[in-house]
């Protein structure tokens, strides 16, 4: 993998995770993704943000500081701008290579780093207008964007190129290739990024979707014409299409989004499974789109993405142990966790003699402030009956009729 000039004295290094790997320990990824580093090149040298510790990955980094005929020891300033390991673990090694750089981050930040890797260098603790004046016509301006994604993270702004430096925020999952910037990408390239940024948006930021809306309205400020995130492509033709992706996602966190239904089922003996037919044929009767997840088959990383887009979400479990049919409750819990707000819903489902699906559902949803809107369930005892598959049509097709009509459309941004 190669170093690539962004800008003009701006280069880009990079590691790619592999598929094989789970991002956090928890979310897959089938297409990988990238950890983004960044050289600025004035009188001075400054790194903005590295990449993980793992296997190697840092010798692929000084791999290219090589081919940039850039020396461990002429960097002097390490800037972070988000302590998370997946853009810090190198400092340990780089640190036995260089004993003489400045550490530049948040005040939250300086503490963190300290905290992971008890560096014995220089710390300095910059705000939002805090500068640094590399020489040659390179500066450096640092902007606050706590909790996008941990609490201590800014964004570097390099004034002459109008280059934003962002770390997580505006970031996609995706390993990249050859082709590491927008104007290099086709449009289907494009596309599949898009569908990774919403992935890597509902699995990694969704829940901080107001510190995003934080973020953007500090970021629009500036003379943005470079995106150079942490993860993912580089926005060089066009920063606002990532800007206004990451804009429409973040206000999918009030609840209306596409008009989309992700339906979650399971079923131990087969009565719940029944009601999929139905409950399909009337969600496209009012010709809104149906994406399905068995659980506990599927992943939540999947499910979480899906869930985040979709206006509705349509539940069919069954009554366990008096209460949901157990990988069920893991699952709507986790989309609590995450925010998966103020979503239309509905549920069916089978029970033997006392029922307790529905009694768990409510105290999730109340725990977790979930705010979803539900029309009436559709419980019933043993096997459906021939009223009972009609009345969860009549059920599917009163939700899509409610996600038709609350969906965002797609001029909005
Ligand atoms: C292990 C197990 C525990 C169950 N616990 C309850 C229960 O607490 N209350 C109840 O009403 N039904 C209970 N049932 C009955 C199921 O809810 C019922 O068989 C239902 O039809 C299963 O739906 P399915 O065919 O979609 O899996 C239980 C069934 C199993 C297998």
């Amino acid at each position: 993998m190669r170093a690539n000039e962004v800008a003009d004295g701006i280069y880009r290094l990079c590691a790619n995770i592999g598929s094989e790997v789970l991002f956090e320990g928890i979310w897959p990824l089938p297409k990988g993704a990238s950890m983004n580093s960044y050289l600025v090149k004035g009188k001075d040298v400054a790194i903005i943000d590295g990449v993980g510790d793992w296997d190697g990955v840092p010798e692929t980094l000084y791999a290219q500081l090589d081919q940039l005929g850039v020396k461990a020891e002429d960097i002097r300033y390490v800037i972070i701008n988000h302590t998370e390991p997946d853009h810090t673990g190198w400092l340990r090694s780089f640190s036995s290579m260089n004993h003489d750089f400045e550490v530049l981050a948040t005040a939250r930040g300086v503490e963190l780093a300290k905290a992971f890797f008890g560096l014995d260098v220089a710390f300095r603790a910059v705000k939002s207008g805090d500068s640094v004046d590399l020489g040659n016509g390179k500066r450096l301006v640092f902007e606050e964007i706590p909790n996008v994604h941990w609490p201590d993270t800014m964004a570097t702004f390099e004034t002459s190129t109008g280059t934003l430096l962002c770390c997580d925020a505006f970031g996609t999952f995706g390993a990249i290739g050859e082709a590491f910037c927008d104007d290099q990408l086709d449009a289907a390239q494009l596309e599949i990024f898009e569908r990774e940024a919403l992935r890597y948006y509902a699995n990694i930021v969704g829940r901080f979707s107001q510190q995003v809306i934080n973020a953007i309205d500090k970021v629009s400020k500036l003379d943005v014409r470079i995106v150079a995130p942490g993860h993912g492509p580089i926005w060089r033709r066009n920063p606002e299409r990532i800007i206004r992706l990451y804009q429409r996602l973040a206000s999918y966190a009030k609840g209306p989004a596409r008009p989309l239904v992700t339906v979650l089922w399971g079923s131990m003996y087969g009565n719940t499974r029944k009601t999929l037919e139905p409950l399909l044929d009337g969600i496209a009767e009012e010709g809104v789109d149906a994406v399905v997840y068995q659980v506990p088959q599927s992943h939540i990383g999947d499910i979480l993405a899906s869930a985040w887009e979709s206006t509705g979400i349509a539940l069919a479990m069954p009554t366990y142990e008096y209460q949901m049919f157990p990988p069920m409750a893991v699952i709507l819990d986790e989309l609590g966790r995450k925010s998966v707000k103020g979503k239309l819903a509905m549920r069916t489902g089978s029970f033997g003699w006392s029922g307790g699906a529905q009694k768990e559902l409510d105290e999730i949803l109340e725990r977790r402030h979930m705010g979803w809107h539900f029309v009436d369930p559709v419980e019933f005892r043993g096997a459906p009956t021939v009223d009972t598959l009609e009345q969860v049509r009549r059920c599917a097709r009163q939700l899509a009729r409610q996600v038709r009509e609350s969906a965002l459309p797609d001029s909005v941004f």
